[in-house]
């Protein structure tokens, strides 16, 4: 497999972009005109650096309105076409893209077009370079790569070929396996893109909008597995214009991006498996079996409210470190481990960012087998300080400096609640609130970030992604997408928050950072869980009565039902496959919080109740600070 990606992909001069391109792993790049000509160096100086940082150069692009011009613009075209060969030699590069005309003088009819590429053909093969076609999706008379091809299929050159782009083809819905039929060594090079399902104008949706394979919505691993077939083995090359791209970080993006290519041929590879794709082995897509434990960092002070929620909440403290001050807290299917010690990647992560849930683990069935995977497609293994009071399974970096833990069924992992914990009798066994399992992992995150999660989550792990949806914050949007299993024993929802002033973008500023807020937790009952967590002394969430009046009318519901859903402070949602209920606990410091849901078929996360949610929290937040404004005078 050789990776490349175009200039245009990465923020920076173009010093700083080869530098990431080339950090993060690929063999070449493309060079984008406009990052040459702003760029202050000559096209020989240009080469080098290209060559310096270990990089082929593998396009340079793109070349526009060319073909079907009539007289004089021909003429100029064509002399047009000699001066960039000419840059193109002293770059180093011996393939041109030119991109399908858009000019409102081109004239159209195949055989013209072909024939004006049959006479560049001959220009190029003097200089021993190539040529190849690409019908941009809004191109005048050339506007599908069927048609492209067929141009080149005329022009009968050898230095004449078909530029496949992922984004022209999959934007204008066109069928793939026309591209089977395509002869491989006619396919000059092939760029990559993907993009959200969006309905806008394809010039505006390509040139803003597109991302990494694996980020949007279009099936690029159909667009790539036509590709192999055709027996193309040739360079892989990302072209992603994205406005978010170019404001990142150029390495983050490029380890991104090296990260889409990896898992898109390797599922390119499992859907064809006669395909001799030559690729590293890697371990398959994890399958996760259940969410085995979250890990809260505090300290003896800070845990107590975080404790007492838990046990407002029918948690018991049922084991304790062997060595150090770390408790677990369990009910039903559910582990929370609150880590107090004061040692370790969780005191540091409490010391700058005080209490958050900053790990979780999941069980699977190798988990050796997940952190090759998870390393393999670029990210950070944690690796433990045998000293340190973190719990010694494999994990790696995820949200916001987090871990992830990998826990299998092999002996020593299987072993950690007993060898590392003390079991506690509980003196007064308590009865539990009928809480049996993590119904998801609510993670907030700067949006920029949001998309690198997204495919740290959906490569390494067998799970789905949901399509984006909006929340609305009194303060500003956040934008909020799911990635989950099959059996739905993992769901991970994912919130971007652009806006400071948002609730999630609070928590950020609170917290420093990107992280887990909420944890969701299952309930077969939550009107029984209700009544137990208010004879607790559990005080839910108090949303807006109005809220309530309208339900009653939005889904013509029994005025008792909405009554007793109000006076639990219960939101209710349904969907196709049912009715959803979600109870909230009051914010925890540093903005985490959590929720009690009850599934009634139901698949979603209760989006159209965010809003009351978000303004039930500002209020109390509000309130809290008028109380303590007032205790200070
Ligand atoms: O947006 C464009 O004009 C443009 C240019 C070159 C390409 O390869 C492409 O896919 C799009
Ligand atoms: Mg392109």
């Amino acid at each position: 497999m050789k990776t490349s990606i175009a200039t245009v992909s990465i923020s920076g001069d173009l010093r700083e972009k080869l530098d990431a391109i080339a950090g993060a792993g690929f063999h070449g790049v493309e060079i984008f005109e406009n990052d040459f000509l702003i760029y202050d160096a000559s096209p020989r100086e240009v080469g080098r650096m290209v060559r310096d940082a270990g990089l082929a150069l593998t396009l340079f692009q793109p070349f526009r309105d060319f073909e079907g011009m009539p007289e004089p613009f021909r003429q100029r075209a064509f002399d047009r076409a000699e001066r960039k060969f000419d840059i193109m030699g002293e770059l180093g590069a011996d393939l041109m893209l030119i991109c399908s005309s858009t000019s409102q003088v081109a004239l159209g009819g195949i055989d013209r077009i072909a024939n004006d590429f049959a006479e560049l053909g001959e220009r190029a093969a003097k200089r021993g370079l190539r040529v190849g076609y690409e019908a941009l999706a809004w191109g005048r008379h050339v506007s599908d790569h069927r048609d492209a091809w067929e141009v080149v299929r005329r022009a009968d050159h050898a230095n004449i070929g078909l530029v496949l782009d992922s984004f022209h083809t999959l934007s204008r819905r066109i069928d793939v396996n026309s591209i089977r039929a395509i002869p491989a060594d006619k396919i000059f090079i092939v760029q990559l893109a993907d993009a959200p399902d969006f309905d806008m104008d394809l010039l505006y949706w390509s040139r803003h909008f597109r991302n990494m394979p694996g980020e949007g919505d279009l099936p690029v691993v159909d667009f790539m597995r036509a590709v192999s077939a055709t027996g193309y083995d040739g360079v892989i090359s990302l072209e992603i214009f994205n406005d978010q791209f170019r404001a990142a970080d150029s390495r983050a993006v490029a380890v991104d991006g090296q990260r889409s290519l990896l898992n898109l041929m390797d599922q390119v590879q499992r859907a064809e498996p006669q395909l001799a794709i030559n690729l590293p082995a890697i371990a398959p897509p994890v399958e996760v079996e259940r969410v085995e434990f979250v890990e809260f960092t505090a300290d003896r002070h800070a845990a107590e409210p975080l404790v007492a929620m838990l046990g407002a909440m029918g948690f018991r403290h049922t084991g304790q470190h062997r060595s150090k001050d770390v408790a677990r807290y369990e009910q039903g299917g559910i582990s929370v481990v609150v880590n107090s010690d004061s040692r370790g990647l969780a005191h540091r992560t409490f010391q700058t960012r005080g209490l958050s849930a900053y790990a979780f683990g999941v069980r699977v069935p190798d988990a050796a087998a997940a952190l090759d995977r998870a390393v393999a497609l670029g990210a950070k293994p944690f690796t433990q300080n045998l000293k340190s009071d973190d719990l010694n399974l494999p994990a790696v970096k995820g949200v916001g400096g987090g871990l992830v833990y990998f826990f299998d069924d092999s002996e020593a992992l299987a072993k950690v609640w007993d060898t590392e914990f003390v079991a506690l009798g509980s003196p007064e066994p308590i009865a539990d609130a009928g809480l049996g399992r993590f119904d998801h992992i609510a993670q907030s995150m700067p949006y920029d970030e949001m998309l690198r999660w997204l495919l740290f989550y959906s490569s390494t792990l067998k799970v789905e992604k949901t399509p984006l949806v909006d929340i609305i914050d009194p303060s500003g949007l956040v934008r909020s997408q799911v990635v989950q299993n099959d059996d739905r024993s993992l769901r991970i929802t994912m919130n971007g928050a652009e806006n400071p002033a948002t609730v999630a973008g609070q928590f950020l500023a609170e917290t420093l950072g990107a992280g887990i807020q909420h944890l969701a937790f299952a309930s077969d009952d939550i009107f029984a869980t209700a009544e137990i967590l208010q004879s607790r002394g559990f005080v839910p969430l108090q949303i807006s009565p109005n809220y309530y009046e309208d339900l009653e009318a939005r889904f013509g519901l029994d005025p008792d039902f909405v009554a007793r859903l109000k006076r639990h402070q219960i939101m209710y949602d349904e969907d196709a496959g049912g009715r959803y209920l979600q109870l909230y606990s009051p914010i925890l410091s540093g903005g985490f919080f959590f929720e009690i849901v009850e599934r009634q078929g139901y698949d979603g996360y209760g989006a159209a109740n965010a809003i009351f949610r978000i303004a039930a929290q500002r209020r109390l937040v509000g309130s809290r600070a008028m109380q303590s404004g007032r205790a200070a005078t």
